[in-house]
């Protein structure tokens, strides 16, 4: 997913809906989930998990940043929401597929069935990812969104603190890496929402439906305090880099922003007025806290060098210059920031240009 946090196009599978609650419910999925043919190249199984209903866990070591499965969807739809799907669009899809495809979209009607649920558009909106940047049929990329059926990578939990990466997409494809190094055995759990790095436990399982309970979404832990901490300044951080709140939904295109107190910072940052040198302080304390947190993996890392590196690339000062490769040389991200912490809102010619340049970008 484009961690730039393209400003609509952050969703990525939905918050789904319903808790399984009872041993009954699981003796009942089984039957559909134990006759679901995981694909051989797909190094998990299918396992009852706890109060999560079925989840996968991995059947070998999967090491960290390794790809776990990428997966086609089943197929695609493109409403304009995942609640404005109907049951007769979804059929008229499934009519389409292969004999072997229909079988296993029909497992998972019978397993909602059995769950207590008959709405075949229910079963989409529990087993779909946004999609964007689709080729449409002449094979040009659209940025329109599509909303892919998936089987495979739909059977992943979720955790706040996850050991599994899923970006957003590419086409018809979607991808899960390893965050971490996974053991035989160990559930593989991913963060169905991105924007959850800027959001704290309430706000989270408010959106999730359900009650998660990973290591950050234990009250009365250190952790979990130090979590709350953590993303609330994620999400201050990102708003100053970005100019939008990621908590909140932007109809305006900027959130309620009661997240920067300071009035003129607030508007500096809404406007992207933000000095190249306080981009590079915030950028790596943005890392360095993700990092604290668990959430950091390769792509993220890589988003946020890339954006740091624009920064770098604009100034024109030279003492500025020779700071700011200091702090991109630095290989841990507490380094990074410690260095950072020495230019905070130091100007640099380049402002100008880097303003311009950022808000032609968002208004293109
Ligand atoms: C896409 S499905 C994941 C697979 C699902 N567990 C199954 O048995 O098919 C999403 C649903 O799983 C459950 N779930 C996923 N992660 C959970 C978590 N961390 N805690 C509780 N329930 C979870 C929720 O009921 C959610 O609606």
């Amino acid at each position: 997913m484009d961690k730039t946090k393209d400003k609509n196009h952050r969703e990525r599978s939905l918050p789904v809906h319903f808790q399984y609650p009872s041993s009954l419910i699981y003796s009942c999925l089984s039957a559909a989930y134990l006759r679901l043919r995981i694909p051989k190249s797909a190094p998990y199984e299918l396992k009852p998990a706890g109060n999560h209903g079925w989840g996968g866990f991995a059947t070998r070591f999967i090491a960290k940043g390794s790809l776990i499965y990428r997966e086609q969807a089943l197929f695609t739809l493109q409403p304009r929401g995942a609640q404005q799907v109907h049951d007769y669009t979804i059929l008229w899809k499934v009519r389409q597929l292969s004999a072997q495809d229909k079988e296993t979209f029909n497992l998972l009607v019978k397993a909602a069935a059995l769950d207590g649920d008959d709405k075949v558009s229910n079963v989409f909106i529990k087993n779909y990812f946004r999609l964007v940047n689709v080729a449409n049929e002449l094979g040009v990329p659209t940025r329109s969104h599509q909303l892919g059926f998936f089987v495979f990578l739909s059977r992943l939990n979720h955790a706040c603190v996850a050991n599994a990466y899923v970006p957003q997409n590419e086409g018809k494809y979607i991808s899960c890496y390893a965050t971490k190094d996974i053991q035989p055995g160990e559930e593989i759990m991913f963060s169905y929402c991105a924007d959850f790095e800027s959001m704290q436990m309430e706000q989270r399982h408010r959106l999730l439906r359900f009650t998660c309970r990973c290591v950050a979404c234990a009250p009365g832990t250190a952790f979990h305090e130090l979590s709350e901490i953590r993303r609330k300044l994620i999400r201050g951080l990102n708003f100053l880099t970005q100019g939008m709140d990621l908590a909140y939904p932007r109809r305006d295109g900027h959130g309620p922003s009661g997240i920067i107190a300071d009035p003129i910072l607030r508007e500096a940052a809404k406007e992207l007025y933000m000095p190249l040198m306080s981009r590079l302080f915030y950028e790596s304390m943005i890392g360095l806290l993700l990092e604290e947190e668990g959430m950091m993996n390769a792509m993220i890392e890589k988003e946020i060098i890339a954006r740091m590196r624009g920064a770098v690339r604009l100034l024109q000062e030279a003492d500025n210059m020779v700071l700011a490769l200091r702090i991109m040389k630095q290989k841990r991200w507490v380094d990074k920031w410690l260095v950072a912490s020495q230019t905070l809102h130091k100007p640099d010619l380049g402002d100008i240009d880097g303003y311009l340049m950022l808000n032609m970008t968002c208004t293109a």
